[in-house]
């Protein structure tokens, strides 16, 4: 049976999205999910979106598969491409939708903005090792600027949760970092019990950063909206940068905010429809 879906993109983190309004329960299975994703024997994607009906209150929730098949607990690209279809779909006017979307990190909250870009509450940032999670620190310390042997090599490393885990690594020049061969040496780092995203980080300003990312469960991508969150909170408390800066990515910039009234973080970006198909 072919299943319609629409193909988003944020800042080139793309996904395939599909309406499942009608049920909690995803028309795809991960393995199909990992076919659909393939850039050359599928559509070609860095995950799929699933748009579910609410649960506990919230208006939709919302599934992802990574290009793997694994299902990670948050996608920060994803939730604005996801608020965009959501808009489409129900026909509704865009500048005043506020969804609550009920996902595995939490409930997230994304509003489109007059100047068609996508602002989403994340919440707040989880710091405990426990929370991560890694087992680099005990359950109940914060892991700041920490020693991790990885290829050979020690890293100074700060782990932040967006419900999901990032390790964030400082570096003097983000473009000579060799990601294609250290990225899986991250990701599948014994520390890490569930794996890690991996962000390695060049402070331009305290208002700007550059930033390249490994993402677990998709390798390496054009950009990375939690991990963003999790960049800016690292370079916080790593005193490299200001409450707000914008983060440049392969694919774009994202404008992030840690607020200091509510503790909770606010990305700002856009999404972009690009076609949409049967399959
Ligand atoms: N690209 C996403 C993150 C997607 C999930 C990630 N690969 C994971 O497994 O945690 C984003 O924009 O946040």
């Amino acid at each position: 049976m072919a299943i319609e879906f629409t193909k988003y993109h944020g800042l080139g983190n793309d996904f395939i999205l599909i309406d499942n309004r009608s049920s909690l329960t995803p028309v795809l299975t991960p393995e199909k999910a990992v076919q659909w994703c393939d850039r050359h024997f599928g559509i070609g994607a860095d995950g799929v979106i699933f748009a579910l009906p609410g649960q506990n209150g919230t208006d939709y929730t919302m599934r992802i598969f990574n290009s793997d098949g694994s299902e990670p607990e948050m996608c920060g690209n994803g939730i604005r491409c996801l608020a965009v279809f959501l808009t489409e779909l129900e026909g509704i006017n865009r500048t005043k939708d506020k969804y609550s979307i009920h996902t595995l990190a939490g409930v997230i909250v994304p509003q489109l903005t007059d100047d068609g870009q996508v602002k989403v509450d994340m919440g707040e940032p989880r710091l405990l090792a426990e929370e991560i999670p890694t087992n680099l620190a005990s359950s109940q310390v914060q892991v700041i600027n920490h020693p991790l042997e990885v290829a050979g090599k020690t890293w100074d490393v700060t782990c932040v949760s967006m419900g999901n885990p990032h390790c964030i690594t400082f570096v003097e020049d983000v473009a000579a970092v060799n990601l294609e061969s250290i990225g899986s040496q991250f990701e599948n780092h014994p520390v890490f019990p569930k794996k890690t995203n991996t962000e390695f980080i060049e402070v331009v300003n305290r208002n700007y950063l550059k930033m390249r990312v490994w993402e677990r469960g998709a390798g390496i991508t054009l950009a990375c909206g939690t991990g963003a969150c999790a960049s800016l909170v690292a370079g916080v408390l790593n005193d490299k940068c200001d409450r707000t800066a914008m983060i440049e990515l392969p694919g774009g910039t994202l404008e992030i905010e840690w607020s200091e009234i509510d503790n909770r973080i606010y990305m700002t970006g856009p999404a972009q429809r690009v076609f949409t198909g049967k399959y």
